[in-house]
């Protein structure tokens, strides 16, 4: 366990939160550098060569963090020019990039085609001719995989399902073969795979493989039309447990995988966990303010809020809050909530709890989509982030100052 209980106090590895409350101050994410590596090699070990894992940048996109699993030989999947230029300045290689997102713009093609990406999941009709525009004025061909939006229902939060014709990704089934054709015949494009990503936060193996069988099918159908598709791109997905839920054994689904792919032959096989790598090897640390206890309700009043960790506000998603100092005394049913003005501004509702003023509570399983959400909303400079590796701990982003938040904000220029 990367989180756990030493002499009543909670660790990250064997680093004292407490401690590191005092030192970095608070709101601040812990990261385990130990978890985090062990997640990404829970993966690859059941991922032999050639097959490619590319981790999904948005759920953390920390340099040390991208780092650390660049050097454990990741590829890496991004949503944006931003996260590549992350990706690059954490020491990953263009050529491990796969590039996802449905409105690309013109400059973040170029971007990517300049740096030789490994290939672009191409969201629709209207973006390949564009990329093929892109390509031409830059005298190269555009490695191509069409993402296409195979209509399964992933049964996980309306916000993060993506795999069904009524989301916004991808091509629609009916119109992958017509667009596939038309990659064929654009001068500029380089088809080679399919993708798909159905969703976020998936607790069954059952939707994967669905989407994984459709997909399989519509190659061998291109094939059979002299369309060679040599890899399919499966995307991510894989939920966590959040409340004890059960979540899907990653050995079994990417065996699966492997043996569907093997069936129809040639093909290489890509994934983009992003979730599943980080999310449980983060908590973000906030200090108690006050208590408020009214007729209906109990607060815990505590310096985080929703602009550091949105999920809660946007998804109404649970995390664990535990304290980071154990204690016996009887617990109060409290909602945590932060400083800014939302009513929607929690960390957890009906939670038992036991807190005083000064106290540390740890929100658990932050590590995925925490700090890469949040925001200076309310005018909150963003949380430190650290990153502990058994007893050594090491800043990884300062906290904002205030004067970084209006930087580039000018006053009038008018006279009074
Ligand atoms: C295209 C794409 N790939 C990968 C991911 C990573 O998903 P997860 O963090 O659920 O593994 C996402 C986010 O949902 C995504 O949109
Ligand atoms: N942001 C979401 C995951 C969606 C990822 C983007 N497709 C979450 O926090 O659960």
């Amino acid at each position: 366990m990367s989180f756990d209980y030493v002499n009543g106090i909670l660790h990250a590895e064997q680093c004292n939160i407490n401690e590191l409350s005092d030192t970095y101050g608070t709101p601040l994410y812990v990261y385990s550098q130990t978890q985090i590596t062990a997640n990404w090699q829970r993966f690859a070990a059941y991922w032999p060569a050639p097959h490619k894992l590319c981790y999904a940048v948005k759920a953390n996109s920390n340099l040390a963090v991208l780092n650390l699993l660049a050097r454990l030989g990741a590829g890496f999947d991004i949503v944006s020019g931003g996260e590549l230029a992350r990706v690059l300045a954490a020491g990953g290689k263009a050529k491990d990039v796969v590039f996802s997102g449905v409105a690309k713009s013109q400059e973040e093609m170029a971007y990517a085609l300049e740096q030789g990406i490994y290939c672009f999941n191409v969201e629709s009709a209207a973006e390949l001719e564009r990329l093929n525009q892109v390509a031409e004025t830059h005298g190269v061909m555009a490695p191509v995989s069409l993402r296409v939006n195979p209509d399964v229902d992933a049964q996980t939060h309306p916000y993060i399902s993506t795999g069904l014709k009524a989301n916004k990704f991808g091509i629609a089934m009916q119109d992958a073969r017509a667009v596939a054709r038309r990659a064929m015949a654009l001068p500029n494009i380089n088809l080679q795979g399919l993708d798909c990503h159905i969703g976020s936060q998936i607790l069954t193996l059952e939707p994967f493989l669905d989407a994984a069988d459709i997909m399989l099918n519509l190659i061998h159908e291109l094939r059979e039309e002299g369309i060679q598709i040599t890899h399919l791109d499966m995307g991510g997905g894989m939920g966590i447990p959040y409340q004890q839920e059960r979540t899907p054994d990653v050995s079994v689904y990417l065996q699966s995988l492997l043996e569907r792919a093997e069936k129809l032959g040639n093909l290489t096989l890509l994934l983009e966990p992003g979730r599943a790598i980080v999310g449980n090897a983060g908590a973000l640390i906030t200090t108690v303010e006050y208590l408020k206890s009214g007729e209906d309700k109990n607060f815990v009043l505590v310096d985080a809020a929703m602009n550091d960790l949105m999920r809660p506000a946007l998804y109404q998603a649970y995390h664990d809050i535990i304290p980071v100092r154990q204690c016996d005394a009887d617990t109060a049913i409290v909602d945590v909530v932060g400083p800014v003005c939302e009513t929607g501004d929690f960390l957890g509702h009906a939670r038992h709890l036991s807190a005083q003023e000064g106290d540390r509570l740890a929100v658990m399983n932050a590590g995925a989509y925490g700090f890469t959400m949040s925001s200076n909303y309310n005018t909150r400079p963003r949380a430190a982030e650290v990153m502990v590796n058994g007893g050594q701990v090491q800043l990884i982003r300062e906290r904002e100052r205030l004067e970084d938040l209006w930087k580039g904000e000018y006053l009038l220029e008018t006279p009074e």
